[in-house]
């Protein structure tokens, strides 16, 4: 039987520079399985992450993991997660092999077992057939796998995903997913993104933060169900299009005909009047409308 692994975030704050607020008072808590984390620009996302890494002190709170306190010994502490920064920092003239026996050797892993643990991580994220080509001869596509391999190694309980998909196309980034989906397993996931594309479908829960602050946590489908009267459908005339423009938010259009538009908009306090006019049906809002129903319009929870 498996321990049970939990994270949990109490009371965490840093200040940069005496004046700038990244994170205030963030109170988390995690067990296995896979959760994203939201929130625009400047929301506090790699902070939190560079936290739990160890690369920067927090000014306030404490972070537990499996009841013990990080901080006591974070250096040992980084022994329990991989980590995939939002930057790529690999060396572009190292083979991908090369790359990774030096990563393996970094995190401590004994020379008789790096050969298994690389081809272990390399057939997990689909690289083998790269393992001989240099860094700088990757496409954008597998420099992050290559991140997320270098994440993979030692087979961590942890893994703090900062942007995974950052720069790839959507088949890329549907791999990317996939893969991660498929790692979740007697793992915490952390998932930091702007693109709830990312998230929707593969976290357990996903967390809103704003300004350093959480505004909301809970399951997808909660949050869904939550905010099921935000959404609206229609199919307009070009006219009315240019009339509802810049009136009411919108989250899709698309042409369907010449003269007919499919038009989503969100927001919970359009007038009856208007909902009637252009023959708006209540929609289901997937979660790239909540998103932008917190962060975009003044409807902070
Ligand atoms: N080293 C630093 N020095 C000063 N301010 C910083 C530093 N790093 C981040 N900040 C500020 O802290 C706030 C939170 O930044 P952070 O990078 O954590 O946000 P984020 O949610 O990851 O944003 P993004 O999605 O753009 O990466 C922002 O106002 C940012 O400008």
């Amino acid at each position: 039987m498996s321990l049970q692994t939990n994270l949990e975030i109490i009371g965490i704050s840093k200040i940069y520079d005496k004046t700038i607020k990244a994170l205030d008072n963030v109170n988390l808590s995690f067990n296995s399985g896979v959760y994203g984390i939201l929130g625009p620009n400047g929301a506090g996302k790699s902070t939190l992450f560079k936290i739990l890494t160890g690369i920067v002190e927090r000014d306030a709170g404490n972070i537990l993991y499996n009841g013990k306190s990080i901080f006591k010994d974070i250096e040992n502490f980084k022994n329990n997660f991989g980590y995939m920064p939002q930057n790529e920092n690999l060396y572009p003239d190292l083979s991908v092999k090369q790359y990774l026996r030096y990563i393996c050797l970094l995190k401590g892993i004994k020379d008789k077992s790096i050969s298994d643990e690389i081809k272990r991580v390399l057939n997990l994220t689909d690289l083998t057939v790269k393992e001989n080509n240099k860094i700088n001869s990757l496409s954008g596509g597998m420099k992050r796998r290559l991140l997320l391999c270098t994440a993979l190694i030692n087979d961590p309980s942890l893994l703090f995903l900062d942007e995974p998909t950052a720069g790839l196309d959507p088949k890329q980034k549907a791999e990317v997913r996939n893969l991660i989906s498929s790692l979740m397993e007697n793992k915490i996931i952390l998932i930091s993104s702007h693109l709830t594309e990312d998230i929707e479908n593969i976290a357990k829960e996903v967390v809103f933060i704003d300004s350093g602050r959480v505004v909301l946590k809970d399951s997808t489908n909660k949050i869904l169900r939550y905010y099921k009267n935000i959404c609206f459908e229609s199919i307009i005339s070009k006219e009315d299009y240019h009339e509802l423009q810049g009136k009411i938010p919108i989250s899709r259009v698309s042409q369907i005909s010449n003269d007919k538009i499919y038009i989503r908009v969100y927001d919970k306090n359009i007038a009856k009047e208007v909902l009637s006019k252009y023959s708006f049906q209540a929609a289901n809002p997937n979660l790239e409308e909540v998103y932008l129903y917190i962060f975009e319009g003044d409807n902070n929870v």
